[in-house]
């Protein structure tokens, strides 16, 4: 096992060497993440300073108002991956379509991506994130996006909240790196990282309980709470599930009443989500089945997403099914 302090870069060669047929491509595309998630790192850390909070006057494909550190973190991300070599397709939270850069169209791979996750939180300096997904390409056309979570080759994020930590799976397990801001590295802090087998804290917006369509899902909950929980619940994904990859516990955002399909995107947010919870020992649902095993439809479809410990996604599909 790497020891902590391993400088990214080298654990991803090291790891690489593992597999004698590696090209070194899969490589070079997750230093290109990194690289670019550094640069969105530095500005969101000077957003309350420079004019970049607020909202960019846009509406996104969601129907969300975009904001400028979303715009703006869709374009690093887009200038960095198209410019890599290694993706033929980029498809992202900000953007209607796919698209093939030029120099990627000898590329491996196709990613998918969410630039700014946690949107509600930029302007009050609350912890938001970047959330990337990455398959094989296929055929070369746009149904390579639409591969099941499974099929997945890699799959992470980057948490720019107290330190900057970029945390990812390549199948083998998962590994969280915190940026050392002195010297511009990610080091390895986090190795192997396992979930508990239960947590102590349960992480859904309540506000919404009316509107939930699962009966049993109060039911749940309130089995927690009677179980002793508490509750945290930041409203940013990537903050609450990386809370829940490290404590334990349950995150869920459920379908209602009006959206049968919930709020989370299933490509760029919950497929890659449960990728990570899966190979950290938890479980993650929609409530019928994994995550991972949903064929997607559509670039921005949406998925009631549950992921956690053991105990909990169990206990609430024994509440739900
Ligand atoms: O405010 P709500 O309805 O609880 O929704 C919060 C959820 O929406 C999101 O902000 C959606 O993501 P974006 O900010 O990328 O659009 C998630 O990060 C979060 O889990």
């Amino acid at each position: 096992m790497a020891e902590i302090g391993t400088e990214l870069t080298r654990f991803i060669l090291e790891e690489e060497r593992k597999y004698p047929s590696a090209t070194g491509s899969l490589s070079l595309a997750l230093n290109t993440i990194a690289s670019a998630c550094k640069v969105i790192a530095s500005h969101v850390r000077m957003a309350g300073l420079v004019d970049i909070l607020g909202k960019a006057g846009k509406v996104n494909v969601q129907g969300e108002e975009v904001q400028k550190l979303d715009e703006l973190s869709n374009e690093i991300l887009i200038d960095y991956l198209s410019d890599c070599g290694e993706f033929f397709g980029l498809a992202s939270e900000e953007l209607n379509e796919p698209i093939f850069p030029e120099k990627g169209k000898n590329g491996k791979y196709v990613i998918s991506f969410d630039p700014l996750d946690g949107s509600s939180n930029i302007d009050v300096n609350v912890s938001i994130g970047t959330i990337f997904s990455i398959h094989k390409k296929v055929n070369g056309t746009q149904e390579d996006f639409l591969q099941e979570g499974y099929k997945q080759i890699a799959a992470g994020y980057v948490i720019y909240g107290s330190s900057t930590m970029l945390v990812y799976t390549t199948g083998n397990g998962v590994n969280g790196f915190t940026l050392d801001p002195s010297v511009g590295m990610f080091l390895l802090s986090h190795p192997n990282i396992k979930l508990p087998e239960k947590g102590k804290i349960y992480s859904i917006n309540e506000a919404n309980e009316k509107k939930w369509d699962k009966e049993g899902l109060k039911d749940f909950i309130n089995t927690l709470k009677d179980e002793g929980y508490t509750s945290r619940y930041i409203g940013s994904m990537v903050a609450d599930v990386h809370r829940t990859l490290i404590k334990g516990g349950i995150f869920g955002y459920p379908s209602d009443k009006k959206n049968k399909n919930g709020k989370l995107r299933l490509l760029y947010e919950a497929s890659p989500m449960a990728f990570l919870i899966e190979q950290a020992g938890g479980l993650s649902t929609n409530g019928k089945e994994s995550i991972l095993n949903i064929k997607p439809q559509d670039i921005h479809q949406r998925t009631p997403v549950f992921l956690g410990s053991q105990k909990e996604i169990k206990q609430l599909l024994e509440h739900i099914c």
